[in-house]
């Protein structure tokens, strides 16, 4: 192991990314809510400013996938396509079968900048977790309750409203609706089975009915659906602890542009077409396991230096004042200080221990495990 390996293993290191991260993302989601009063005077100038205090956040995170752990992510589409991307608004589908699947789309949103527009349909649940939930309520991302009878209004009027966002927007959709897991995996293929429709190896059977009421909502909003197909090399599954580490892992993605007015309008027409578009992405997941590549050239957007600027912006203005405070703290020799500060350092670890605990697979929902899903947690 090399010395720089040896650094970014060093737990004071992540201590240091942690607090810098909470702090800053606290300062910044309160620096959100100052923009309330702003929506009342000028919608379209909220949204800048929130899109601009996002990235602040988000880049962090892509920040350390790219500069931290020096992951590599190849981008495999048609040259045609290219000059497209960050140009237009845009719904992307995409497999949810690794933990940081998300922080490799966010990095490709900040390769074709769109990171601080980026949205996504999520589950009510994470608009809880502190810093990033708290930052999607100001970025008008769409959350559902995983239970269309409740869902279907909602959704469509959150989509609605993003008719006249005065950014480009990529609308990320992980239409299998949870993570892949073995279990899951089974279950939808008994869902397959009952419907008469194919299997799939390396997906989730996807859920229909979000896809459409997307597309349509989004109709003369987004120009395309990028369908995009995620996979690592040599078998990797990469965690957000891995990241932290400093390990190094080679993220692939496949993409395809696909114009909106090549999508059906009607319902079960839409959701065949989302059927067979996820037959297809299997078939490209049996290409990679074959090969260890996906088809098409590899187009692949360099990593820029931004992501690297606000982390470094956010350390200087951050790391100053702990350094006095663990001084004047030190100094102090007041045993009931020093023990205060302890407790609430290791309520901050815990805290952002239990944020990572929300990207780890093995405390995934049981939505999906069951045919009907009863238990929605
Ligand atoms: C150039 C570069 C290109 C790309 C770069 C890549 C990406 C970058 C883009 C943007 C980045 C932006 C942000 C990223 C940041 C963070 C994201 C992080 C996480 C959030 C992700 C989530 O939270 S995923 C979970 C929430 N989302 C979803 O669930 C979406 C999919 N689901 C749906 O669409 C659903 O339809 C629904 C949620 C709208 C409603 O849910 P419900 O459960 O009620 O679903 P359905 O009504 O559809 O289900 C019932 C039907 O399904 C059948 N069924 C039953 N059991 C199963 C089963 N186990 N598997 C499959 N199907 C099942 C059932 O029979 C019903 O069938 P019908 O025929 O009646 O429909
Ligand atoms: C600068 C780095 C700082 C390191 C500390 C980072 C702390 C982590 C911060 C936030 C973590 C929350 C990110 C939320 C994204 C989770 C994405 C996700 O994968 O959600 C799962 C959902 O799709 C399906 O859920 P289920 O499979 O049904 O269950």
């Amino acid at each position: 192991m090399g010395l720089l390996q040896l650094l970014k293993s060093q737990f004071l290191c992540h201590l240091i990314i942690c607090y810098v991260f909470l702090v800053s993302g606290l300062i910044i989601n309160l620096l959100q809510l100052c923009t309330l009063p702003v929506w009342l005077v000028s919608k379209q100038l909220a949204r800048r400013i929130n899109i601009r205090l996002a990235y602040c956040i988000s880049s962090q995170m892509v920040a350390i996938l790219e500069w931290w752990s020096g992951t590599e992510c190849t981008l495999y589409t048609d040259p045609k396509s290219y000059p497209l991307y960050g140009k237009e608004n845009a719904i992307v589908v995409l497999n949810h079968a690794f933990e940081i699947d998300f922080l490799c789309g966010w990095t490709f949103c900040e390769r074709f900048g769109v990171l601080g527009s980026s949205k996504v349909l999520a589950k009510k649940q994470l608009a809880y977790v502190p810093i990033i939930g708290w930052m999607w309520y100001f970025l008008e991302i769409v959350f559902c309750k995983r239970k269309w009878e409740e869902d279907r209004r909602t959704v469509n009027e959150s989509l609605e409203k993003l008719r006249d966002y005065p950014e480009n927007f990529w609308f990320l959709l992980y239409c299998e609706g949870t993570r892949f897991t073995p279990k899951k995996h089974q279950v939808s293929m008994q869902v397959a089975e009952s419907k008469g429709l194919s299997k799939l190896k390396y997906h989730l059977l996807p859920r229909t009915k979000g896809f459409w009421v997307t597309v349509q909502s989004l109709r003369g909003t987004a120009a395309a659906v990028y369908d995009s197909t995620l996979n690592f090399r040599n078998n990797e599954m990469p965690t957000l602890l891995g990241l932290l580490n400093g390990k190094k892992y080679h993220a692939d993605l496949y993409v395809r542009r696909i114009p909106l007015e090549l999508i059906p309008e009607d319902e079960k027409e839409c959701a065949e077409w989302l059927h067979k578009l996820y037959q297809e992405k299997d078939s490209f997941q049996e290409h990679y396991a074959k090969t260890g590549r996906f088809p098409g050239p590899i187009m692949s957007p360099p990593r820029r230096p931004w992501s690297l600027i606000n982390w470094l912006f956010w350390s200087c203005l951050l790391l100053y004042p702990l350094g006095l405070l663990l001084t004047q703290l030190i100094s102090s020799g007041s045993v009931f200080t020093i023990v205060a500060s302890v407790a609430v350092c290791s309520a901050a670890s815990l805290g952002v221990r239990w944020m990572i605990g929300q990207t780890e697979i093995k405390r995934a929902s049981n939505y999906g495990n069951k045919e009907v899903s009863l238990n929605n947690n």
